[in-house]
């Protein structure tokens, strides 16, 4: 969308320096003109923090080619002290997610924190209203939402073409088995580890539930609160290895399986021969898109009365030809710019009430799978001095 007016600029500070805020930040290092075709944001790196040290942050900042006005922090608190930033970008892994978004709300940050949201939703619940006691934005980091395909997906849905929904299938599985029983990341990474609230559902599993979510719960006229039944497979370490829960909504003969595991691949082949990563079912036809579930680039329309007719429909990631890169977490920034310029507090297409439903979600499943996290993680209570703020592990 072309307009002459001067694009409204975002001021991020970026919290930790692992792999998805490199990925991110180089994200919001795009130009958003000449990448999108977006004329009315745009977004400004003003900082980084690292937990373990200041060269740690500093050499984030140069391995992603930041601008060289931008800051680096020894610490989490230095950020969100920092006048010039607008919104911090929690990327630490779940474990952290409720302390560090808290740090940054209390300091009057508007936040953007990484899924899963929280380890509970006890944690998600308190983030919220402290978001709403501050007066400012904050949303859980699901990108799929804002990809192309996904706002598609649910127009179709919105037009009837396949007719109400009765039933979404949907899985995000990464086929890490090893012949020795294992999967293949090391008891202490944060796939597996509890102490980092490791596991299947608040990593991958999360997916699948964005889909069952957005292709039903978001677009109920009048919300219905799910039922849930789940069965779960426990790892060796305690983490779920795999997941999958039947999410029913019975007042609209609705019913969403999301199905997650960290052993088999949502298809055994890069090409997905295996068929479609989600499955939507109405009465008039189906929608399928193929994986993997957090950034899918196609989906196919099979409409009943069509004669055998499939449309199917090609997506991709646009990049900067000047940085060579793209990976299609910008359109989840400039959704956070455009709400922060229009003084929203929240997004319509994740409103916090769904994220805090599809937290509840995952708490009833893990409870009936009997995974348990730590104290440290599961509190509700902020401590500004807690070891997952100020990295003294
Ligand atoms: N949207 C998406 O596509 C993706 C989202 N994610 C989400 O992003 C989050 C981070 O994942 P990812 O970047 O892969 O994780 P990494 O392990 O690569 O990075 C996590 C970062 O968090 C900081 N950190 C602070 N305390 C700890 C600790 N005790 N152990 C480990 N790291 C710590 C570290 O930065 P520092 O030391 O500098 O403070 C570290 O670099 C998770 O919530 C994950 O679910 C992950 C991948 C993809
Ligand atoms: O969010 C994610 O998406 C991609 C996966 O590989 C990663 O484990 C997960 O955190």
């Amino acid at each position: 969308m072309a307009s002459n007016s001067t694009p409204f600029t975002l001021k991020w500070g970026i919290m930790a320096t692992g792999w998805i805020a490199e990925t991110f930040t180089q994200d919001l290092l795009t130009n958003p003109a000449t990448t999108r075709d977006v004329h009315d944001v745009r977004h400004e790196v003003v900082a980084a923090a690292s937990s373990s040290s200041q060269q740690r942050a500093q050499e984030f900042l140069v391995k992603i080619k930041a601008p060289s006005s931008a800051k680096a922090y020894g610490s989490y608190h230095e950020l969100v002290a920092d006048p010039e930033i607008d919104i911090i970008y929690v990327a630490t892994p779940h474990s952290h997610h409720f302390q560090n978004a808290m740090l940054a709300l209390e300091a009057g940050k508007h936040v953007l924190c990484e899924k899963a949201l929280t380890v509970t939703a006890s944690q998600a619940h308190k983030l919220v209203e402290k978001a709403k006691e501050k007066n400012v934005f904050f949303m859980e980091a699901v990108w799929t939402r804002y990809q192309p395909i996904s706002i598609k997906v649910r127009e179709l849905i919105q037009s009837g073409i396949i007719g109400p929904v009765y039933r979404v299938v949907a899985d995000l599985s990464v086929g890490n088995d090893k012949p020795d029983g294992t999967v293949s990341f090391a008891d202490t990474n944060r796939m597996v580890n509890p102490d980092l609230a490791g596991g299947a559902l608040l990593d991958l599993g999360i997916y699948s539930l964005t889909w069952v979510f957005q292709t039903m719960y978001h677009l109920q006229k009048e919300k219905e609160k799910p039922k849930v039944v789940a069965a779960i497979q426990k790892y060796h370490t305690g983490a779920d290895e795999a997941t999958s829960i039947i999410v029913q909504w019975p007042q609209h003969k609705s019913q969403g399986i999301a199905l997650t595991s960290l052993r088999l691949a949502t298809g055994v082949d890069s090409e997905n021969t295996a068929g479609p990563a989600i499955r939507i079912q109405g009465p008039g036809g189906e929608i399928h898109v193929t994986g993997p579930a957090y950034r899918p680039l196609q989906y196919k329309v099979i409409q009943k009365d069509a004669g055998g007719k499939i449309e199917t429909v090609d997506f991709s990631i646009p990049k900067d030809p000047e940085r060579d890169w793209g990976h299609g977490m910008f359109w989840e920034a400039d959704e956070c710019a455009r709400c922060i310029r229009d003084g929203k507090k929240e997004s319509e297409s994740l409103p916090w009430e769904e994220s805090l439903v599809i937290m509840e979600v995952m708490d009833e499943a893990l409870k009936q799978g009997g995974v348990t996290y730590p104290d440290l993680i599961t509190t509700d209570v902020f401590d500004a001095q807690s070891p997952l703020n100020t990295g003294k592990r």
